[in-house]
C-alpha cells in the first residue's frame, strides 16, 4: 500500500499554514498572539513587541534581469515594516538573512545591502544580526523586523464590527501593472538584444512593483488623530484575499463599492493598454504594501479630509456575505482571486 500523499496546491499557502498551526501549542502568556495576524505579539514590561518574517525568493519574488539588487534590498526590508505598520506598531530592529549562490561577488552583495541600509534609515531601524550561507538556487533573502507598541495600540485582523468603515491607503493594483510591464519589456529584450525597454512611460507603475513603500507615514498621523483601527493589514496578496481574512478572523461580512476603489491614472491606462481589467488589478494585484483598516464610524471626522485614506465600505454581519457594489449598483459577491503560491 502506497502512502497518501496531499498535494499543496489542494489546501493552497493558508490551508497549510492552518493545518501546520493545528498542531503549534503556545507555552507563554507572554505570547499574546502566535500564528494568524501579520505580526506575532508579545508581552514585554509595559509595552510589547511585535515580531515578523518574510522571506523574498529569486524568481519567486524577484527577477534579477530587472530588479537592481539595491531595489531587493530596500523592498526586502520594505515589505516587513509594512507587516508591523499593520499592526498599527512601530519597528526598532531587524535581523537579514541571505542564501548566495557563486554568481554573486562582494560588489553584488554591497549593492544589495546599500538597499538594505537605505531602507533601514528611512524606516529608522537598526540591523542587529543575520544568518549568511551559501545557496544552490538564487539569491535568497530572509528579514525579520522587530516593533514596539503599547497593548492597547494593536490593530489586529480580529477587531472589526459591524458598521464600521472600511479604509484604504494609497492607490492599488500598481504594482501587478508594473510587474506586467517589466516582464512585457524582459520578452522585447530577450527575443531583439538590441531593443531598448521603453519604460519612462510606466515609472510609477514600475516603481510601485520594485521599491514599494511601507505606509509608516500613516501609522504615525493615525497616532497624532488619536485613531487606532478597529482592524488592519497590509496588502500583500490583493485587497480581495486581504478583505477575506479580516471577515474570517472577525466573524464578520463585508460591502465595498466600486466607484469608492482608489486607483491611480498610470495604473488605469497601463492596465488598459495591456488588456487588463483595471477593478480587478485593484481587487486581487499583489504587492501594493497598502494598509487596509476599519474605524469606528465615531473616528470618521478626524480622517474625512485625509488625502491619501478612501473610504471603500463598511462591515457587516457574517450572515451578510462578502459583496462588490458596482458601478451599476448591482452587488456580486467577492471573490478572493489573489496571489497564489501554490
Ligand atoms: N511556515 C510557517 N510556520 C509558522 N507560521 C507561519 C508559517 N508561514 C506563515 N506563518 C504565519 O501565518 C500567518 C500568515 O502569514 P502570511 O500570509 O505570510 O502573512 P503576511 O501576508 O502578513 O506576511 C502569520 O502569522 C505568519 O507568521
Ligand atoms: C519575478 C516575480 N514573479 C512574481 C511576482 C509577484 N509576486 C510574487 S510574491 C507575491 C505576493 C506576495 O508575496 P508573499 O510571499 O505571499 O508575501 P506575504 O503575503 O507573506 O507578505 C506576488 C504578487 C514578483 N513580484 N516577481
Ligand atoms: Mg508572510
Amino acid at each position: 500500500m502506497s502512502e497518501k500523499r496531499t498535494e499543496i496546491s489542494e489546501i493552497g499557502e493558508f490551508g497549510l499554514i492552518d493545518h501546520l498551526n493545528e498542531k503549534i501549542k503556545i507555552r507563554h502568556t507572554s505570547t499574546l498572539k502566535g500564528i494568524g495576524d501579520d505580526a506575532a505579539v508579545i508581552e514585554s514590561g509595559d509595552h510589547v513587541k511585535v515580531v515578523t518574517t518574510d522571506l523574498l525568493l529569486e524568481g519567486v519574488h524577484f527577477d534579477l534581469s530587472y530588479a537592481p539588487l539595491t531595489h531587493v534590498g530596500f523592498k526586502a526590508v520594505a515589505v516587513n515594516i509594512s507587516d508591523v505598520a499593520a499592526m498599527n506598531a512601530i519597528p526598532k530592529q531587524i535581523t537579514v538573512s541571505i542564501a548566495l549562490s557563486n554568481r554573486f561577488s562582494v560588489e553584488a552583495v554591497d549593492a544589495l545591502y546599500s538597499g538594505i541600509n537605505a531602507a533601514a534609515d528611512h524606516y529608522g531601524v537598526d540591523v542587529v544580526g543575520g544568518d549568511t550561507t551559501a545557496s544552490r538556487s538564487g539569491l535568497v533573502i530572509s528579514v525579520t523586523a522587530i516593533g514596539e507598541a503599547k497593548k492597547e495600540q494593536i490593530a489586529y485582523r480580529s477587531g472589526a464590527k459591524e458598521n464600521d468603515i472600511i479604509c484604504v491607503t494609497g492607490d492599488l493594483g500598481g504594482a501587478l501593472v508594473g510587474l506586467q510591464i517589466l516582464e512585457r519589456e524582459k520578452q522585447v529584450f530577450m527575443s531583439n538584444p538590441d531593443m531598448k525597454p521603453e519604460l519612462e512611460k510606466y515609472q510609477i507603475v514600475t516603481a510601485r512593483q520594485l521599491r514599494p513603500e511601507a505606509r509608516m507615514d500613516i501609522i504615525h498621523e493615525l497616532r497624532e488623530l488619536e485613531v487606532i483601527p478597529t482592524s488592519m493589514m497590509d496588502i500583500s496578496d490583493g485587497l480581495a484575499s486581504e478583505l477575506f481574512h479580516i471577515c474570517k478572523a472577525s466573524k464578520v461580512g463585508v460591502t465595498i463599492y466600486e466607484d469608492k476603489l482608489p486607483i491611480d491614472k498610470q495604473t488605469y491606462d497601463t492596465a488598459v493598454e495591456l488588456g487588463l481589467d483595471p477593478i480587478t488589478c485593484v481587487l486581487n494585484g499583489g504587492e501594493d504594501y497598502e494598509l487596509l483598516f476599519t474605524i469606528d464610524q465615531k473616528d470618521f471626522l478626524k480622517l474625512e479630509k485625509h488625502p491619501d485614506i478612501h473610504f471603500i465600505g463598511h462591515v457587516t454581519k457574517e450572515e451578510d456575505g462578502k459583496y462588490l457594489v458596482t458601478k451599476s449598483g448591482t452587488a456580486a459577491q467577492l471573490k478572493a482571486q489573489g496571489w497564489k503560491h501554490f
